[in-house]
């Protein structure tokens, strides 16, 4: 009975590591430590917990550290031309041993208003089947970029992921609307033809947590501090900054949302085309924790890579520890002096 006992505790503590931990390594298999089948069950107990513990830090350690790439991808009107170089270049990313692979906001159609209807598509459909077969062929996480969906007579702004197995993980419908006018420069109003997404997305990896927005979602900083606050160590925006907003504000965006939260923050843009009704910026970028802009394309098709090091975000969190500093007893408090 109490040996019984003692190989439920010891089997439960395994288990309460691996919350702790935030441990969630499918290939870690706790009851394999438990199969031997000679000794003294409560010695084994404890050789299994070393072990065990061992193990986990080795592998912890190993996956503390992922390749993140993100593709520039240049679009244009032909929609097989589209999906067949996104392929060819996520393909390329994965052989360059990229293990998270991002495209950018409308990857597979021209941005534009005049557009959305024109290529939209369900979901699943053509272009979410090929970003299933890719992830699968290449065995990385693969953010979707965005495209125009058609559900139920509307149309949404919707970014898929999908995982190594070829699995649809998430769609994340953009929530925060494109609809600015600065008079003489730009006048957008994605309202005119999309509905926004109604709930915030996040998905588990091997590797780290992350949240997912697209494009004018980055200007929000509560968005990404609600992803920060839920676990999110990475931050990823396929988005599609133009010449008057892009100079101006898309990296100082993404560098404000990597300091505030302690994270790491990808941005995946098209490529530039003078030539197109909305001209991107271009620039994708990923920022690290510190605010530091450590790999950054330029205008056009490109891909980027990015070693994304969780134990750095660690050390930066312990070093300044806002997260623990914030004196959420006077936010919450609704009166101003
Ligand atoms: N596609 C977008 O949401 C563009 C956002 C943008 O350019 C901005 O300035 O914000």
């Amino acid at each position: 009975m109490e040996e019984q006992i003692t190989y439920i505790n010891v089997r439960s503590l395994l288990s309460f590591c691996c919350v702790l931990e935030d441990f969630h390594d499918p290939a870690l298999n706790i009851n394999s430590y438990f199969e031997k089948p000679n000794g003294h069950p409560e010695s084994l107990c404890w050789s299994a917990v070393w072990t065990a513990r061992a193990d986990m830090a080795a592998v912890a350690k190993a996956m503390s550290k992922f390749r993140l790439a993100v593709v520039q991808l240049h679009v244009t009107s032909v929609k097989a031309d589209n999906l067949s170089r996104a392929r060819g270049l996520v393909k390329e990313a994965a052989g360059r041993g990229s293990q998270l692979v991002l495209l950018p906001e409308c990857f597979n159609s021209p941005y534009g208003t005049g557009f959305f209807s024109q290529y939209a598509e369900r979901i699943p459909g053509e272009s979410t089947q090929l970003l299933s077969e890719t992830a699968k062929e290449n065995q990385v996480y693969l953010v979707g970029g965005s495209i125009p969906e058609e559900d139920g007579g509307k149309l949404y702004n919707s970014c898929t992921v999908f995982g190594p197995d070829g699995e649809l993980i998430l769609k994340h419908r953009k929530i925060h609307l494109f609809d600015i006018d600065v008079p003489g420069k730009i006048r957008f109003q994605e309202s005119e033809t999309l509905t926004p997404g109604d709930r915030l997305s996040t998905f588990q990896t091997p590797f780290c947590k992350v949240g997912v927005g697209i494009c004018y979602d980055m200007r929000f900083a509560e968005l990404a501090q609600l992803y920060s606050r839920s676990g999110c160590q990475l931050l990823v925006y396929p988005g599609a900054f133009n010449m008057t907003t892009g100079p101006a504000h898309w990296e100082l965006l993404q560098r404000a949302r990597a300091l505030d939260n302690q994270l790491y923050v990808a941005t995946a843009s098209p490529a530039r085309d003078e030539a197109s009704s909305y001209v991107a910026w271009g620039h994708s970028s990923v920022v690290n924790p510190w605010g530091e802009v450590i790999s950054k394309a330029g205008p056009e098709e490109a891909v980027i890579y990015a070693d994304v090091d969780l134990q750095y975000l660690a050390d930066i969190r312990q070093q300044i520890p806002v997260t623990a500093q914030r004196r959420d007893d006077l936010y919450a408090q609704t009166f101003l002096i």
